[in-house]
C-alpha cells in the first residue's frame, strides 16, 4: 500500500505541480482573521451534532479596531497584521493612490493620474497628521490627503472583506428547515433596508426565501431585478420552464436531479439562482432540495483532509452540449472546491456530475479523484445535509450558486417554475454598496 501511495503521490504531485509538502486548505483562513469576532457552536437538534459555525464578522475592520497610521518625519507607517507592527507605506503606492479630483475622476471614480509619469524617486517633502488623516506634499509638487481609515487598512491581510462583500457565515444542516431564512416581498421590493436584509441573509446562509411574492413571472422578474439585471444564457434570460425539453437539458424533464450547482460549464458560474413554483397540476413529486456546500466542505476537511485537498486541487472540466450547435466549456478546469488564493477561504463549490467532462489527472491515478468525490457525494447526499422543501406559489427561493447545491425529486404532471440567474459580481456589488455605502467601498479599493 505504501509504495502505491508513494506512486500515487508522485504522479499526483507531478500532475498538480505541487512543489514541496502538502498544501492544507481551510474553509476558513488558518489564522483567525483579525475580524473574527466569535466562533459559536450551534447545537443542531435534529442530528444532535454540534455544528461549528465560525462567525466571521465581515464588517471591515471596525473603526475602533483600526490602528491610526503613524507619521515619522516624512515617512508614513500603517499597521501590518502580518508582522504585528507598523510598516512604511511605499511612496509610489501612496502617490498612485492619491484620491484627489486631479488623480481620480470625481464622477467615474477612475484613475486620471498617469501612474507611469510618477517620478521613480518620488518622495514626501512634508507629512502633517490631523485628526482625520495625513496631509502630504510631494517632491513633484503635488499635494494629497489620506484618510486614517484608508491608511489603516493598507497593510492588513484581510481586506477582501469589502471586496468580497463578506458577511458572517452560518453553516447549516437539514435542520435549517426548523427556521429557514425568510424575508417578505414587500420589504425586499420597497426599501433598501429590506433589500439589504434579504441579500445579507443570502450572504450568511447561502439562500433566503422571499414570501408573499405575487405568483406571476412578472413579479418574480421584478423581484430579481431589485438585485441586478438577469443574466442571459443559452437558456435565455428570465426563465419560465416545464418538463418539455424546450431546452435540451434534464432540468426541462421530470426526472430527479441530485444536488448540484448550476453552470459549471461557464468560466464564471451564475452567482445567484432563483426558483418560483408557479403551478403543479395533475401530478405529484417535484420537491426541492438544498444542500449547504460550505457545511459539507467544512465537515469533509475535518473528516478526510486528503480527500478535501484532492477536491481542492484537481481541476475538473464541464460542458453543456444539448442544444443544437452548442458545446459550452470553461476556458480551463476548476476544482470542486475552489479557494480564494489570498485568504485561503473556500470561495466556490462546483459540483455537477451530469455536466462533468474530463478530470485533470493522469489516467493511471484518476481513481484517487473518484474516491475523494465519492466521499463528498456521500456527505452531500446524506439525510442530515439534505434540506428538502416543497416550494409553493408565493415563496421564491434565491440561493448562492457558488455555495448551495440544489436538486429536485422526480415528478409527474404539469409543473411550472420561473426564475433567473444573477451574476456573482453584480450580486456582491449590490450587497456591499448597500452595506458599506459607495464611499466605504471606494476607500477599500486600493487596499485589496
Ligand atoms: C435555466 N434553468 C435554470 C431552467 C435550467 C438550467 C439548466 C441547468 C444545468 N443543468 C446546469 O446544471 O447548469
Ligand atoms: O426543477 C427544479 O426544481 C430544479 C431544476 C434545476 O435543478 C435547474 O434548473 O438547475
Amino acid at each position: 500500500m505504501a509504495h502505491l501511495l508513494r506512486g500515487l503521490n508522485q504522479a499526483y504531485r507531478r500532475s498538480l505541480r505541487i512543489p514541496g509538502g502538502p498544501v492544507s486548505r481551510h474553509v476558513y483562513p488558518a489564522r483567525a482573521p483579525a475580524s473574527i469576532k466569535s466562533v459559536r457552536v450551534i447545537h443542531d437538534s435534529s442530528t444532535n451534532r454540534a455544528a461549528v459555525a465560525a462567525h466571521v464578522s465581515a464588517s471591515p475592520q471596525q473603526e475602533s479596531t483600526l490602528k491610526t497610521p503613524i507619521v515619522e518625519g516624512s515617512a508614513i507607517k500603517a499597521y501590518s497584521d502580518t508582522v504585528n507592527d507598523f510598516v512604511g507605506v511605499p511612496n509610489i503606492w501612496l502617490r498612485d493612490n492619491c484620491q484627489c479630483s486631479a488623480c481620480v475622476h470625481e464622477v467615474t471614480k477612475q484613475r486620471l493620474l498617469d501612474t507611469f509619469q510618477i517620478p521613480r524617486d518620488i518622495s514626501i517633502t512634508s507629512a502633517v497628521k490631523d485628526s482625520q488623516g495625513v496631509k502630504v506634499a510631494w517632491s513633484d509638487g503635488h499635494k494629497s490627503y489620506y484618510n486614517d481609515d484608508f491608511l489603516a487598512q493598507a497593510a492588513l491581510k484581510n481586506n477582501g472583506v469589502i471586496r468580497q462583500g463578506l458577511e458572517k457565515t452560518t453553516l447549516w444542516y437539514s435542520s435549517i428547515s426548523d427556521n429557514p431564512p425568510i424575508v417578505q416581498y414587500d420589504a425586499a421590493m420597497n426599501s433598501n433596508e429590506g433589500l439589504k436584509e434579504w441579500l445579507s441573509k443570502i450572504r450568511e446562509y447561502g439562500f433566503c426565501y422571499v414570501d408573499g411574492t405575487p405568483p406571476t413571472p412578472e413579479a418574480t422578474e421584478q423581484l430579481l431585478e431589485r438585485i441586478s439585471f438577469i443574466r442571459v444564457t443559452h437558456y435565455g434570460g428570465f426563465y419560465d420552464f416545464t418538463s418539455d425539453l424546450a431546452s435540451k437539458d434534464t432540468a426541462y424533464t421530470n426526472i430527479a436531479l441530485d444536488a448540484h450547482t448550476d453552470t459549471t460549464y461557464f468560466s464564471d458560474p451564475a452567482g445567484l439562482q432563483a426558483f418560483h413554483l408557479l403551478s403543479h397540476t395533475a401530478g405529484a413529486g417535484g420537491a426541492s432540495l438544498l444542500v449547504d456546500g460550505f457545511r459539507a466542505a467544512a465537515d469533509l476537511q475535518a473528516q478526510d483532509p486528503q480527500a478535501y485537498e484532492l477536491l481542492s486541487r484537481v481541476n475538473v472540466h464541464a460542458h453543456a452540449s444539448g442544444n443544437a450547435g452548442i458545446s459550452i466549456q470553461p476556458y480551463r478546469g476548476f476544482p470542486v472546491l475552489l479557494h480564494d488564493e489570498r485568504d485561503g477561504r473556500l470561495a466556490q463549490v462546483r459540483w455537477n456530475s451530469s455536466d462533468r467532462a474530463g478530470i485533470e489527472l493522469p489516467l493511471e491515478v484518476v481513481g484517487s479523484w473518484y474516491e475523494a468525490a465519492a466521499k463528498w457525494h456521500a456527505l452531500v447526499s446524506a439525510p442530515e445535509y439534505e434540506y428538502w422543501c416543497q416550494l409553493t406559489p408565493g415563496r421564491v427561493v434565491v440561493f448562492d450558486n457558488w455555495r448551495v447545491m440544489h436538486g429536485r425529486s422526480a415528478f409527474t404532471g404539469k409543473r411550472r417554475i420561473c426564475g433567473g440567474y444573477v451574476n456573482r459580481d453584480d450580486f456582491i456589488s449590490k450587497f456591499k454598496v448597500l452595506k458599506w455605502g459607495q464611499e466605504g467601498v471606494l476607500k477599500a479599493l486600493a487596499v485589496g
